[in-house]
């Protein structure tokens, strides 16, 4: 017998299936379909009716909205799309990703609401995906595979500038790691293991047990010190535009970057002028400011195969969608429980 408190639903899990069709059966969810549906103003109406259709019907309103990963483009998840739900008594959130900047949480917070994460759920493929970036980023991987495919090889060695450039191997290079949480301490094991020195910065120090070879340092030995600077931290109002004129200036000559975090972090204006100065050899970019939009200075030609560029997928696998769908289902059944849930990012007055 179905639970009597419901539950909204944004969409359906997609790796979870079995444990989601459990879940469909303990409580009584209703789903706002995805199709059809493209942007902020569609789910916010959606919501809004779903409220109204429940109130007009008499019926007991929803407690907890849930959303599942690849719904980034219905960001903000904020009071303007979630208000109708906390009015009538909704206080618990949940959606797929680790970062939740595009979520309004202290507003949550302000209404008793719990907002979830899904913390661990990206750590080792978003680690894997920055090790691949890092990788690619040494070596000419892009400039390769076009070749390649172009027929074009190696390049032509009469033409000046053709050929495909060495690549450069990590061994004994040092990385530095900016945001020290799960993901910097899993992409730490990685590097470490291909021989780089690693080097972090974080809020804090963390314990030395977690540091996983890396040396805390501050951030302006980490900019002077390192070959390859990979961005880990969450987007906060202190860490917008966390990279910028001054940084780059500080940084060694042909350094490498690579951001797997959010693209806001770095000022792309100033990573054009880095770029095109020489200050930055090559940058792998899983994330950009105003996605999807590109920021035409990344897209110069002149710039190509220095660009490394990627959809925001190096978080995107199956097994930590997986693994994401289940955390959003273990947190409706604390709250569901009446418990704190584990993954709370808040600490609502409930
Ligand atoms: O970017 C992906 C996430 O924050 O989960």
């Amino acid at each position: 017998m179905a639970e009597e408190r419901p539950i909204l639903a944004l969409g359906s899990a997609a790796f979870a299936i079995s444990e989601y069709a459990a879940v469909l059966e303990r409580y009584q969810i209703d789903t706002i379909p995805l199709a059809g549906l493209t942007n902020n103003a569609g789910v916010t109406k959606a919501v809004a009716d779903a409220v109204a259709t429940r109130t007009a019907s008499g019926k007991s309103p929803y407690v907890a909205f849930i959303w599942f990963f690849g719904t980034g483009r219905f960001s903000p998840f904020d009071a303007n799309m979630l208000l109708p739900l906390t009015q009538n008594g909704c206080r618990f959130f949940s959606g797929g990703g680790a970062g939740y900047d595009d979520v309004g949480t202290e507003w949550m917070t302000s209404e008793g609401a719990y907002y979830c994460n899904t913390p661990t759920a990206i750590t080792a493929s978003t680690a894997n995906g920055a090790l691949m970036l890092i990788l690619a980023a040494t070596r000419p991987l892009t400039q390769g595979e076009i070749y390649t495919k172009a027929g074009k090889w190696r390049g032509d060695a009469a033409i000046p500038g053709d050929l495909i450039p060495y690549g450069e191997d990590i061994e004994g290079m040092t990385l530095g790691i900016i945001g020290m949480g799960s993901i910097g301490k899993a992409l730490a094991a990685r590097a470490q293991a291909c021989g780089m020195k690693l080097i972090y910065n974080n809020r804090r120090r963390i314990p030395q047990s977690e540091e996983n070879g890396a040396r805390y340092v501050s951030m302006d030995d980490l900019l002077a010190t390192s070959d390859v600077i990979s961005v880990n931290c969450p987007l906060t109002e202190s860490t917008r535009h966390l990279l910028g004129r001054t940084e780059f200036s500080k940084m060694k000559t042909g350094v490498f970057i690579v951001n797997t975090a959010r693209g806001a972090i770095i000022d792309e204006e100033a990573l054009v002028e880095a770029l095109k100065s020489g200050k930055v050899s090559r940058v792998g970019l899983d994330v950009v400011e105003h996605e999807p939009k590109i920021n035409p200075g990344l897209l110069d030609p002149s710039l190509s195969y220095r660009v490394i560029l990627q959809p925001h997928t190096t978080g995107r696998t199956t097994q930590a969608f997986h693994k994401g769908e289940l955390q959003i289902i273990k947190s409706l059944d604390e709250f569901m429980r009446g418990e704190r849930p584990e993954y709370a990012v808040n600490d609502p007055k409930i």
